[in-house]
């Protein structure tokens, strides 16, 4: 293969993702100076950390420890005060005081915001100890609010090194504060995937400095089994304190040993800032080169395709220290001196320029090997990725030409439709079905009568037109369109590409009369195949059944006439989503009170579905179904008896308060059962749905269909991008440990003039082989006051 694909100048470029690689030393104790920081971006990375502080800040609270600890006991003895005098928490604590230039090389400089403050891993939020948990949090608070002063853009926290309740909460108090201190400082906890033994923070802290050899609860810890959620487990807590702020990130500690992909995707579903990865994760190729296995590989790659990709920094992989000490001084590197330049000259390189690291060399290997970004994954459908769209409301608005123009540029659903309407008249020719146009005076006249209702600006008449000249039928087209600026394209396009073969009507298609026969325009007659494209992101929420109801009486009797869709479905599953959560409780916190009342259609991407597919227990599973034409139609028996304009009035209140009943017929209820191996966090249900275009009566055929179930699409219509899935959010997100169950309760209401929904999540847990307990519960949704008009 030629390099061109690597070219953006060349027509075969392929565009894949770009990594941002950053370096981070865990030894390092002072900023690098212009000179260390030019060298280390002359290396080949695109950042570097720096700590906040120095070693002299961490030896003078080290000092205030000890003297502390020294005074408290001199004081005691002096006043001969018992053990529970000397243990009451209302003795004076230690005050770290503030910082000086002594204690810091971190400034404000004109690089300063290139640089990732790291704060001290010496401290422990977490610890048992009231005076080191109270130190680790002042020394915190001054980092912070510093670096924060110095104009650092991310400061990295080193995460909790332990998942016990009590530490975390300590820790996740800390945040907390931090997070109200600063202003336009992402605040990034660096967490391990789990806790592998090795993978966490090397340098020693306040606690282990203190505590006396040979602790038992150390020893505890290391025979304990692993638990793989744990760490997982952790954050949820952090951020859940700091209520899903949407500048806390996580830096996540890929480990040697990759886990399950439960968990690989739980971290997927959460905001990663940087992937961190440490020497001690490569392994050595035969020829000595570091590299790293299939599987961390491929987990790069599945992290690198979100829509903000993390960024990556390599821990301890070099220049170290003593290389950065032995660096040129940027005076060296802009002025070279000339046997230096010699050399660089000889040897075809910048003067000063530093050998490639080889951690970092393989890195950027990796990124050449990115699969190039699919048509799927082009910029544009990218961009959608877990961005909140209000559903459309094609019933009640108009929409624009814009919109329509995007929904025709997936050519999938529209051979999906063709591919029904071929074989639906293939059939009827087959099976010598009558026609709605053979009438007494020609009672031998075999043209269809087809109708496309809802016709947009028109390709659905087109694939209609298409498939009858492919099955050489001859048909008698209908095209009915109730927004009156598509009518006006749609009667261009019939002059211009259908040779006036279409009637138009502009129309709302529950008051349309009925075809009219183009032999005897006198005579209303039925509809054979009736093709309508109504479908929202969970089948019914455009209100296609509301308007296949108004329109079902023109469809010839059965079982000749057909309705192209035949029928939909509505399919649920649970899942975590951090960063929509984040979004809505945003925008609830900036005035919009129905944020978590909406059921918003949106390219779910960074998510997690929580609940497992087990014998009797599917991912997916169905709510409710729509067949059409309905059998049997209460508001059309009505109408044949009293007339069509009268209002349908039912003895008594009706369903809904108010209501008449009239649309009873297509409220629906669902109530399914998940089941969760692992524990974890429900943020919303994620909705889909799948459609039978035409099920063809021949034996052995299999149906035309379309779906958007992520187990299916490939399946029945691969590629298609016209619908993205619909996501019911939860108010409070909905813990639930391990095997546990989610109940599902959705209701699709109506009162005769509207639709919406409602939904509630109610977690159990199993504690024993025929014991549940109720863990927790959702409020109850409602759509209500967003209901589509009818
Ligand atoms: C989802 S769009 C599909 C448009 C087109 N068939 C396509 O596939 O590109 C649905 C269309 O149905 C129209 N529509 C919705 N309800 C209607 C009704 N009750 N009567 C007539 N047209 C309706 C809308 O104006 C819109 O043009």
């Amino acid at each position: 293969m030629s390099s061109d694909h690597l070219n953006p100048e060349s027509d075969s470029f392929e565009s894949r993702p770009s990594f941002c690689i950053g370096q981070h030393d865990s030894n390092r104790f002072e900023t690098l100076t212009d000179g260390q920081y030019s060298y280390v971006l002359n290396s080949g990375f695109n950042f570097v950390t720096t700590p906040i502080t120095n070693q002299h800040f961490f030896n003078r609270v080290v000092d205030l420890y000890k003297s502390h600890l020294q005074e408290r006991e001199q004081w005691a003895q002096e006043r001969g005060l018992t053990a529970a005098q000397r243990s009451n928490p209302s003795l004076p604590g230690p005050v770290v005081s503030t910082l000086t230039n002594k204690d810091t090389s971190y400034f404000p400089s004109s690089y300063v915001g290139a640089l990732v403050a790291y704060s001290s891993p010496w401290i422990d939020l977490c610890s048992s100890d009231p005076l080191i948990s109270s130190i680790s949090r002042q020394v915190l608070n001054l980092e912070i609010t510093y670096a924060n002063f110095c104009g650092a853009r991310s400061i990295i926290i080193p995460g909790p090194r332990e998942d016990s309740g009590r530490g975390v909460a300590q820790y996740a108090r800390a945040v907390q504060e931090c997070m109200e201190v600063t202003t336009q400082t992402n605040i990034i906890i660096h967490m391990p995937m789990y806790r592998e033994p090795g993978l966490e923070e090397k340098v020693e802290t306040l606690s282990s400095l203190f505590r006396e050899a040979n602790d038992a609860e150390a020893e505890e810890k290391a025979t304990k089994e692993i638990d793989l959620f744990g760490a997982w487990d952790s954050w949820h807590t952090i951020r859940s304190v700091c209520t899903y702020n949407t500048m806390l990130f996580v830096a996540l500690r890929i480990p040697r040993r990759l886990p399950e992909t439960d968990l690989q995707e739980r971290w997927f579903a959460e905001p990663l800032h940087y992937l961190s990865l440490t020497k001690d994760i490569f392994q050595d190729n035969r020829a000595g080169h570091p590299t790293l296995s299939r599987n961390h590989q491929a987990l790069i790659t599945r992290y690198m395709r979100l829509k903000n990709s993390p960024w990556l920094f390599l821990t301890d992989v070099g220049p170290d220290t003593q290389n950065l000490n032995e660096a040129p001084g940027k005076m060296a590197i802009d002025f070279p001196s000339l046997s230096e330049a010699k050399q660089a000259l000889k040897e075809n390189r910048k003067p000063h320029m530093p050998p490639q690291n080889a951690y970092l060399g393989y890195i950027k290997y990796v990124e050449r090997q990115q699969p190039p970004y699919s048509a799927m994954e082009s910029p544009a459908l990218t961009s959608f990725q877990d961005w909140l769209q209000s559903p459309l409301q094609p019933l009640s608005d108009n929409l624009e030409s814009a919109t329509y123009e995007m929904f025709e540029g997936d050519p999938v659903k529209y051979d999906q439709y063709e591919a029904a309407v071929t074989e639906a008249m293939a059939e009827w020719k087959l099976l010598n079905k009558p026609t709605s146009s053979a009438t007494a005076e020609a009672p031998n006249c075999r043209e269809l009568i087809c109708a496309v209702a809802g016709a947009g600006r028109g390709p659905l008449v087109t694939r209609v037109l298409r498939a009858a000249e492919r099955t050489g039928t001859a048909i008698q087209m209908w095209a009915l369109e109730k927004n009156q600026n598509a009518y006006v394209y749609l009667l261009r396009q019939n002059e211009r590409e259908w040779g006036n073969r279409v009637t138009v009507v502009k129309t709302d298609m529950r008051e349309w009369e009925g075809p009219r026969l183009a032999a005897n325009k006198d005579v209303i007659t039925k509809v054979d195949i009736l093709v309508t494209e109504l479908l929202g992101s969970f089948g019914d929420n455009e209100l296609s059944p509301e308007c296949l109801d108004g329109i079902q009486r023109h469809i010839a009797p059965r079982p000749h006439g057909i309705s192209i869709p035949q029928s939909y479905t509505a399919h649920l599953s649970p899942i975590s989503t951090p960063r929509i959560h984040a979004d809505l409780s945003a925008r609830a916190a900036s005035g919009d009170a129905n944020a978590f009342e909406t059921p918003w259609v949106v390219r779910l991407f960074a998510m997690d579905f929580v609940a497992q597919k087990v014998p009797g227990h599917a991912r997916f599973q169905q709510a409710w179904e729509f067949v059409h034409p309905v059998e049997v139609s209460r508001a059309d028996d009505f109408a044949a008896e009293h007339g069509r304009a009268k209002k349908y009035c039912t003895v008594g209140g009706g369903a809904m308060t108010g209501s008449s009943g009239t649309n009873d017929h297509n409220a629906r209820h669902c109530h399914l059962t998940f089941v969760c191996r692992t524990r974890g966090v429900v943020h919303g249900l994620a909705g889909f749905f799948e459609s039978v275009l035409y099920a063809p009566q021949v034996q052995g055929k299999e149906p035309v269909e379309i779906s958007i179930l992520p187990d299916q699409i490939d399946r029945k219509s691969k590629d298609m991008i016209s619908w993205f899935p619909i996501f019911f959010p939860l108010k409070q997100p909905l813990y639930f440990p391990q095997d546990a169950e989610l109940e599902v309760s959705m209701w699709r209401q109506t009162d005769d003039t509207k639709v919406w929904y409602e939904w509630i999540v109610e977690a159990y847990a199993w504690v024993g082989p025929n014991a549940r307990i109720k863990v927790g519960a959702s409020e109850m949704h409602s759509s209500r006051k967003l209901a589509c008009l009818m």
